[in-house]
Parts: structure tokens; sequence; C-alpha cells
């Protein structure tokens, strides 16, 4: 989207996956390194852990490709009907460049410095707020069906949610801001400098200090939200709390001039993919497994009624397993691909979940009031899914 088509299948797309890039330039971004912690000394420690060389590396991928894409903006005829991003900020570059004559070049690494913040920037948080928003509705099942059954009392029956119906589904907004309120994808925003002196919760701070804000501990504080831990979209009912900056108490996307410029595709984004799992993704697995029982049952006619449920059981655990060794070991590309899957578990036949898993006792699944599923993830052990009992 920000680049204005896919890629996919593409001269550019042949050389290194474009996925396969993004993960390395997160992994590398989020991850310790020692040169920003110990200015003098710490690139030894990274040239010797290797960080440095990867690095380089994800950085040379990520430059050919941006420079692919800027290539492919000035290739004649290229874009005539759709100006995208590039299209505008190569214009500017012209523009600029015929009145002081800058050198092109340096420009170009303006450009694909703004790319790459766009790039980052509009992938993950979005992803991020997705999976907490479905794991937050996995463990209340009451507010998981309030929310599918406001999509799909709306929506009737189509082939899939579009954007014009958003507007209508106001407990999904709910939903999509509690989950920013207790997991902000940018939990700490981005880095401040101070530009003066100044007093902070009667702090002297020098000029040229970095302040970091808390929004994650912020969106927890019971000073300004009442049972802060809790997942609940209904604390946003009355609509004077809202995410653009305002409000300093929920600032998900930042503020000020800095704040987060994606915030309006971000906000669709989300809850379009997400309003699209709750409609149509739970129907489509419990179909799966509803096949997949009918087809088993004729060949299986002498099995018990209980019997079937533990089988049931075993092949939920069996796709679990397979899910699970299928991952990727980054721990948000695991969240990617389980969570879903967990809110489906979730969702699955009554049968599923009538019973305790061995060694689970009553006390332990009493983390809240509902608890629709519990997740067991061991750094090597296989993920375990246990549909527990849906409250009567
Ligand atoms: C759920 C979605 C998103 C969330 C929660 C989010 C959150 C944030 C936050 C908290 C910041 C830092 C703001 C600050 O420090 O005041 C930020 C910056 C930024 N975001 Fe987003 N963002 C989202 C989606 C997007 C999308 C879709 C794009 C682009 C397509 C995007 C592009 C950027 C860029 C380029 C910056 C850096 C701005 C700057 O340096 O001035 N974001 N975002």
């Amino acid at each position: 989207m920000s680049f204005g088509r896919s890629f996919r299948g593409s001269t550019l797309d042949h050389q290194k996956k474009l996925q396969q890039l993004v993960h390395e330039a997160q992994a590398v971004m989020g991850g310790f390194t020692a040169n920003e912690y110990l200015p003098y000394a710490g690139w030894i420690f990274d040239w010797i852990t290797g960080l440095h060389s990867q690095v380089e590396k994800v950085f040379k991928d990520m430059n050919t490709f941006f420079q692919h894409v800027v290539d492919d903006h000035l290739k004649p005829g290229s874009k005539e009907q759709h100006r995208d991003i590039i299209d505008v900020l190569l214009a500017t570059q012209r523009d600029e460049t015929n009145q002081d004559g800058v050198v092109q070049q340096s420009k170009n690494d303006v450009i694909k410095a703004a790319l790459l913040d766009i790039f980052l920037g509009g992938i993950d948080t979005s992803a991020l707020t997705v999976l907490w928003a479905m794991a937050g509705l996995v463990r209340k099942p009451r507010l998981m069906k309030k929310a599918q059954d406001e999509i799909r009392n709306y929506v009737g029956r189509k082939l899939r949610v579009t954007e014009d119906n958003l507007d209508h589904l106001a407990y999904l907004k709910r939903v999509v801001k509690e989950t920013r309120r207790l997991h902000p994808p940018a939990p700490l925003l981005l880095p401040r400098e101070t530009m003066s002196h100044c007093k902070i919760s009667g702090y002297d701070i020098d000029p040229k200090t970095i302040i970091y804000v808390n929004v994650w501990a912020i969106g927890r504080d019971p000073k300004h939200w009442k049972n802060p831990e809790e997942f609940s979209p209904e604390r946003f009912t009355n609509g004077l709390v809202d995410f653009k900056g305002q409000n300093f108490e929920y600032l998900p996307f930042g503020s000020g001039r800095r704040g987060c410029p994606g915030i309006c595709m971000g906000i669709l984004t989300t809850e379009l993919l997400l309003a699209n799992l709750l409609y149509y993704l739970l129907p489509l697995v419990q179909l799966h497994v509803a096949i997949l029982a009918a087809t088993l049952q004729p060949h299986l006619h002498f099995i018990t009624a209980s019997f079937h449920q533990h089988l049931q059981h075993g092949l939920l655990h069996f796709a679990a397993t397979v899910l699970w060794c299928s991952l990727p070991s980054s721990f948000s590309a695991s969240c990617a691909a389980f969570l879903p899957f967990a809110a489906s578990c979730a969702a699955l036949t009554p049968q599923l979940q009538q019973k305790l898993p061995d060694g689970v006792k009553e006390e332990d699944m009493d983390m809240e009031e509902e608890v629709g599923v519990s997740l067991t993830v061991g750094k090597k052990t296989p993920l375990l899914l246990v549909p527990v009992t849906y409250p009567q």
C-alpha cells in the first residue's frame, strides 16, 4: 500500500523474499546492540557477536530494495494515473534539485530513509494489535461473542467485511481501542531529546537529554483507569477518550508533531483485518472441524461419544503441534501464527470445551471471571492449546 503496488512475484521479490527481509530488519532493530549503550567500546562487542555484520547486511539488502523501488518509480510512464508517496517525494526532490543543485544521490538517501520508516512503522504495529485483540477476546468468550454478533448481524451473509461496514461496528472499535491501551505496539514511543532545561515530576532535566514516554505504563495507571489490568472494551463506551494525541492518559499513536503519520491507515487496516478474522475465519475453522468429524464418523462408528471427543481433542493438539513446528523462532512471528488459531479453538463446538485437561485445576483457571483458552508455550515444547469450559 505504501509503495503503490504489490511486489509479490516481481523481480524485486526474487532476489530476497520481501517478508524475510522485513523479519530480519525487525530482528536487528528490536535486538540489543552494545553500541547503543556503550558509546566507545560497544562496537567491539557487536563486532565479536557478529551483530555488526548482520546489521550491515540487512542495511545493504534494504538499501538495494529501496533503490529498486525508487528506480521503478522513475521509469517513464510507470505511474501516470495514481501517484503514491514515492512519486510525491521524487517530485519534491526534482523541484528542490532544480533550485539548489544539491547532489541527487544524497536526496535519494533521504527518500530511502523515509521509506524505511514507513515500511517498518507500518507493518508490525497493525499486526501486533490484531494479535493482542484476538488474545483478549479469546480469554473472554462473552466479549468475543458480542464482537462477532455485532459484525455478523450488521454484515449479514457476504464474502467479507468491507471498509464501509466499519463505521457501523462500534463495539469492534472499542475492542481495538482497549487493545491499544493495554498493548501499545510502541510502548515507549520514539525517543525525544529535550531542547532546553525543564522540570518533569520535580526532576531537573538538562537540555539534550533523551526522554522516553512510557505509554504502556500510562495506559495501566490506576489513577486514570479503573481496573487497569482488565481487558474491558466497555470502558470506551462514552467515547470521551480518543487516540488522536489529545488525551494524555491514552497515547498509542504518540502525540505532537512526531506523532504517528500513519494513524488513519493503521486504524483502518487493524479494524478491517480484525473484523474479517472475527467474521470469517472462525466459521471456516468450525467448518473444517465439522467436515473432518463427519468424514471420520462412518469409519469410527464403534467409538463411543466420549472417545470421539478425545479424538477431536487429539486432532486439535496434532494440528497445533504441526503449526508450532512450522513456526519461525521469533516470538512475534509465533504469536502471529498461533493466536488466530487459538481464537478459532475458542469458537469450536461446545463438546471440545467440556473437560478440563489433566493436571489443570479449576482454581488455576480463575484468572478472570471468564477464561476461554489457556495457552502453555515452552521453549522447545510443542504449542499446547487447551480449550476449557465456557461459563454456563
Ligand atoms: C496500529 C497501527 C499503528 C500504531 C499503533 C502506530 C504507532 C506509532 C507510534 C506510537 C509512533 C511514535 C509516535 C511518537 O513518538 O509520538 C509512530 C511513528 C511512526 N509511524 Fe506509526 N503506528 C501505526 C501504524 C503506522 C502505519 C500504518 C504507518 C505507515 C504506513 C506508520 C508510520 C509511522 C512513521 C513513519 C512513524 C515515524 C514518524 C516520525 O518519525 O516523525 N505507522 N507510530
